[in-house]
């Protein structure tokens, strides 16, 4: 394939990003504004946003602390609960809320309010079949029985499989997959089946946690999987299927947070996420494929219409910034201070 200096793409949008609150938001909004046009906002604040009225009253805050001039749409969503009402789905939909969010109970980062068991919100989901509001998932188990690697392949028998044949028309989202088996269940499924994927989960295996020591800017759940797995996702991200698109899951925590004895999970990547996406879509030779996973397939399958406007991203050598003001700490983005090759230019 001919080397290419110079990629112009259709404006991407991100369909997975946690953009925080307060000054947090403040601080890593812009990044992700300057390179997309829309994201989809997850909803795991503290305390999580799990009514319609919450998720309104969020799109104002990020609305209002957007820079002058930014063009930047967030998609709201909402945090599952065992208890949220089916009610509140109808208003969710009038409140332009998109989708809702299936955290297991304490998988993640801001969890703890997560669903205990997936059948408590069968009336919420039927609810959301018949609204036509979409379930992202978070796709992993938390038996503490079953290792950690292995909890997004066991997630697919236990939740997903009886999921779709229970909600066939539900339109799912299996968010940041990061094995083999996940993509190839997403490649086999029928149309409302699709499935967002990292830049971190493209570009490194596990061994990236445990190069030269610990390193915890590399943690994120789900976890880095081997290079097999990593090879499957880079093979399903470069294939052109629409079922398969962008969603940085930029996941900012403080570097005390990162650098601590418990280390928070979440790979900050909104500063550089396109640049990271150039580099493992180039390394396939696979540049041209670029375009449908960032910027087509995810309106496609959520629906909406596609981005006019187009940005530009050029070969060219330069440094990400080690560390960045986040508040009143520090935020260290994954591969600050290293050299990257491909460069957003607007
Ligand atoms: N991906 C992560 O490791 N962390 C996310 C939560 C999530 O998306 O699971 C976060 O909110 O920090
Ligand atoms: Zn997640
Ligand atoms: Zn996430």
């Amino acid at each position: 394939m001919q080397a290419m200096n110079e990629l112009s793409l259709i404006r991407p949008d991100d369909w997975h990003v946690h953009l925080r609150d307060g000054a947090a938001l403040a601080a890593v909004l812009p990044a992700t504004a300057r390179q997309f046009a829309r994201a989809i906002v997850m909803p795991n604040l503290r305390p999580p946003v799990t009514t319609a009225e919450q998720a309104s009253a969020y799109r104002q805050r990020i609305l209002a602390a957007l820079p002058a001039g930014a063009s930047f749409t967030p998609l709201m969503t909402m945090y599952l609960t065992d208890n949220t009402p089916v009610e509140e789905i109808q208003k969710a939909r009038e409140a332009g809320v998109v989708a809702l969010k299936l955290y297991p109970a304490g998988a993640t980062t801001n969890s703890d309010a997560g669903v205990t068991d997936i059948r408590k919100t069968y009336k919420t989901l039927e609810a959301m079949q018949r609204e036509g509001l979409l379930l992202l998932v978070h796709g992993e188990v938390t038996d503490p029985e079953v290792d950690v690697f292995d909890r997004e392949a066991v997630f697919i028998d236990r939740v997903m499989q009886p999921l779709r044949r229970d909600f066939p028309e539900l339109k799912v989202v299996f968010e940041h997959i990061t094995t083999l088996e996940a993509a190839q269940y997403v490649a086999q499924s029928d149309r409302f089946t699709a499935a967002t994927l990292t830049p971190q989960h493209l570009l490194y295996n596990r061994n990236a946690i445990f190069t030269g020591g610990l390193r915890p800017h590399y943690y994120c759940l789900p976890v880095l999987k081997r290079e097999q797995h990593r090879q499957a996702l880079i093979q399903a991200a470069t294939s052109g299927s629409p079922k398969f698109f962008l969603g940085t899951d930029s996941a900012p925590h403080a570097s005390v947070m990162k650098e601590n004895s418990v280390c928070g999970a979440g790979c900050y990547t909104a500063l550089s996420a396109l640049e990271l996406y150039a580099e493992a879509f180039e390394a396939m030779g696979a540049l041209d494929k670029l375009e449908g996973f960032s910027s087509l397939h995810g309106p496609d399958f959520y629906g909406l219409p596609r981005n006019t406007e187009r940005v530009t991203l050029r070969k060219t050598a330069w440094t990400l910034p080690e560390s960045v003001p986040f508040g009143e700490a520090q935020l260290k983005p994954l591969r600050g201070g290293e050299t990257l090759h491909w460069q957003f230019v607007g």
